[in-house]
């Protein structure tokens, strides 16, 4: 009997998200999410295969016991982490530096660098790790993969992944563009591409990442030459909570005229701005709905979120050279007709228009929404990270096995 089953963890700081995934025919043979850990209430559901949704309360208040409690459902349906079937646990690790540019079986010394890049992940990487750690002690003889949201980024030539700052303290301090989101980044501009009838290598995609993180990529032929996200994910795009792009000069003014400590200055910009700092707002709906509604706070919000991914359009074209295909995904990529509309308005001169009548039907497959005489396809492509993180992990255990 082949073990083919793969278990994908994404843990983040106050939420565990799982999928148990069939590798044969990529069924979901579970899904499911801890989410509040650490906070009042924290709460487990799990969907089966049959989907007949099972919800508790827990009393978890870190992610050991969020994963013995997520171990435990899986094993009421004889799907546990002693299952024969498990072939493999992949774990979405958000910062792998310049170390790991590919899917990585997790060991002491992988453990070691992982922690070794804390300091530059401090929201992400300690909560990787802890899922890491406690998955091993489940099963020790099952392999743990790190799959990390840098790899697909490593590509990227030095001139766009430097920082112009003093060479010594950057390469000190190893400050410099890293990305995120690369795990979603690869999977949909392969999937552009496919959609397009071409090869990767063969297409120059742009990838419009907008989640409640939101990023952008260049991709050529391929691989990733450019990305919004940087050493940290508080770059580039205007996010839920998240300032993006921001003059550095306003944590020095926020510090010395503001009176707030670093810790408070890091608090605003990672969680109390983007789309949630302009409006109060962090749901796309809602703010669509107010704005609707002639509410002026949602209407500039909007504004600032569209205008923002108009310049990145419009520097990734210039990035690039040639755009074959603009790819929207994510929450709000995958959802937002207004949003993709806004995005593309009054670029007919980088060759972009959508047709409104397929901007806004309901799909869940990857489908283009540019007119047919367009230059460059517009697409929207719905992502998988887990399923990404699954095939990675699967090939990898298969690879050391055959
Ligand atoms: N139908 C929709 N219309 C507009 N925005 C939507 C819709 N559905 C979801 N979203 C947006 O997607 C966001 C979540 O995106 P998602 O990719 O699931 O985020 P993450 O994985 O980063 O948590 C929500 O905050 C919401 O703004
Ligand atoms: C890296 C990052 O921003 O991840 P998320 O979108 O899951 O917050
Ligand atoms: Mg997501």
């Amino acid at each position: 009997m082949t073990a083919r089953h793969v278990l994908v963890l994404n843990c983040g700081s106050s939420s565990v998200k799982y999928q148990l995934l069939d590798m044969a025919d990529h069924t979901r043979l579970a899904v499911g999410l801890v989410e509040r850990i650490g906070e009042a209430a924290p709460r487990l559901t799990h969907t089966p295969a049959d989907g007949a949704r099972r919800e508790r309360a827990l009393a978890a208040p870190d992610h050991e016991s969020a994963l013995k409690a997520l171990a435990a459902e899986l094993a009421a349906d004889g799907l546990g982490f002693d299952s024969p079937h498990l072939a493999a646990v992949g774990h979405r690790v958000v910062h792998g530096g310049r170390a790991f540019t590919r899917p990585t079986v997790v060991d002491d010394a992988v453990l070691a660098e992982i922690e070794r890049l804390v300091p530059v992940a401090p929201l992400h990487n300690p909560a990787n790790l802890g899922g890491i750690r406690v998955a091993r002690a489940m099963n020790p003889g099952l392999p743990q993969v790190a799959v990390f949201d840098t790899a697909f980024h490593t590509t990227m030539p030095e001139h766009a992944a430097r920082y112009a700052i003093d060479v010594a303290t950057a390469d000190a301090h190893r400050i410099r563009r890293y990305g995120f989101h690369g795990t979603s980044h690869a999977y949909v501009s392969r999937r552009t591409a496919e959609l397009l009838g071409k090869e990767p290598s063969e297409v120059n995609v742009i990838v419009l990442h907008l989640g409640n993180g939101a990023s952008a990529s260049a991709v050529a032929g391929g691989r990733c030459v450019e990305t919004s996200m940087g050493l940290t994910p508080l770059e580039g795009l205007v996010m839920g909570t998240r300032s993006g792009d921001i003059d550095p000069g306003v944590v020095f003014h926020l510090a010395r005229v503001a009176g707030l400590s670093v810790d408070e200055a890091d608090t605003l910009l990672n969680r109390r701005s983007g789309l949630v700092g302009l409006c109060g707002d962090n749901d796309m709906r809602e703010i669509v709905r107010r704005m609707d509604e002639g509410d002026d706070a949602a209407r500039l919000a909007f504004a600032i979120y569209t205008h923002r991914l108009r310049k990145y359009l419009g520097a990734y074209t210039a990035v690039l050279g040639h755009v074959d295909a603009v790819a929207f995904t994510a929450g709000v990529g995958e959802n937002s007709a207004p949003v993709r509309r806004a995005a593309v308005a009054g670029l007919e001169v980088l060759g972009l228009a959508v047709d409104e009548e397929l901007n806004v039907e309901r799909a869940s497959t990857a489908r283009l929404i540019s007119p047919q005489y367009a230059r460059v396809a517009v697409a929207v492509v719905p992502t998988d990270e887990e399923l990404e993180i699954a095939t990675q992990t699967y090939a990898l255990v298969t690879a050391a096995n055959g």
